[in-house]
């Protein structure tokens, strides 16, 4: 590991996100740093949305407090935006506009030139070289997301956010996305995403968290977290196929019973 990667691009402390009476995120804490993919897992309603939610600054935290690059995100929002780029699970875009507007308008919003040429190479990126003049409502999921993926890093930001970016994609459009995150690492920046999948989790993460009711239970890279847990009377009991894998790991932490 270079040492550059020690350096904490998102800092979560001890956040507390609640609805009314309820808390959905119990003081948690931690920190993505440079040139790392870091994936948060966790059942349905574990409070991985709420969570990004407060990184992104859309909701006031109870308590705690979310630094991007440094500036934190409700003091100093706009350098913290700034920092980040995210690409929600619903993200959509005005569907009537193509593909070409579409970034030429977050350009435009970040205060970013493209020239003709920038745009029609951001297009070929995504391999939507010949669909510049298309709507975005004609493309299919995949190309959207792609699409959106584009716009959420058109900043060339520290840090992007992706909310279960993987789901409804077919295997090619997922191994491309997965490539894109990488590539994003590569440039020394951070990818911090929700996932469902543990096959996306083993693939791409350096680093998970697993969060269940509100509170972080196990943080790790996902080869170390199978190591430490994989002798666990919980994780053996669900384990298939005589090999422990991720999934083992995170049904014996987080229990068999299905949420609601
Ligand atoms: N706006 C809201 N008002 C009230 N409760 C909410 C609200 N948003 C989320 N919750 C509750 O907070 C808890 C955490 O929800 P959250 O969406 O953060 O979970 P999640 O881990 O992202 O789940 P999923 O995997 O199903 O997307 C859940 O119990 C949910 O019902």
């Amino acid at each position: 590991m270079n040492q550059d990667q020690f350096i904490p691009i998102l800092e979560v402390d001890q956040l507390q996100v609640s609805y009314g009476p309820f808390q959905a995120v119990k003081q948690i804490s931690f920190a993505v740093h440079a040139g790392e993919i870091f994936g948060l897992l966790g059942p349905n309603g574990a409070g991985k949305t709420s969570t990004l939610s407060a990184i992104e600054g859309l909701l006031a935290p109870q308590g705690g407090s979310v630094r991007v690059a440094g500036f934190d995100v409700r003091k100093q929002s706009l350098h913290a935006r700034a920092n980040m780029g995210v690409q929600l699970q619903a993200t959509s875009f005005q569907p009537e506009l193509t593909i070409t507007e579409i970034i030429r308008l977050f350009a435009g919003i970040y205060g970013i030139a493209l020239s003709d040429e920038a745009v029609q190479e951001k297009l070929e990126s995504i391999h939507l070289g010949d669909a510049a003049g298309k709507k975005y409502g004609q493309l299919s999921g995949g190309q959207q997301q792609r699409v959106s993926l584009v716009i959420a890093t058109i900043h060339d930001p520290q840090l992007v956010l992706l909310d279960e970016p993987t789901t409804g994609l077919d295997p090619q459009s997922r191994r491309q996305l997965w490539e894109r995150m990488e590539a994003i690492r590569e440039k020394g920046c951070s990818v911090l995403l929700t996932t469902h999948s543990m096959e996306e989790a083993e693939a791409v993460c350096d680093r998970i968290a697993i969060i269940d009711h509100g509170r972080v239970i196990a943080i790790d890279a996902p080869a170390a977290l199978i190591a430490q847990h994989q002798h666990d009377p919980e994780v053996i009991s669900v384990t298939r196929k005589g090999k422990v894998t991720l999934e083992d790991v995170f049904i014996g932490l987080t229990g068999r019973a299905v949420r609601s």
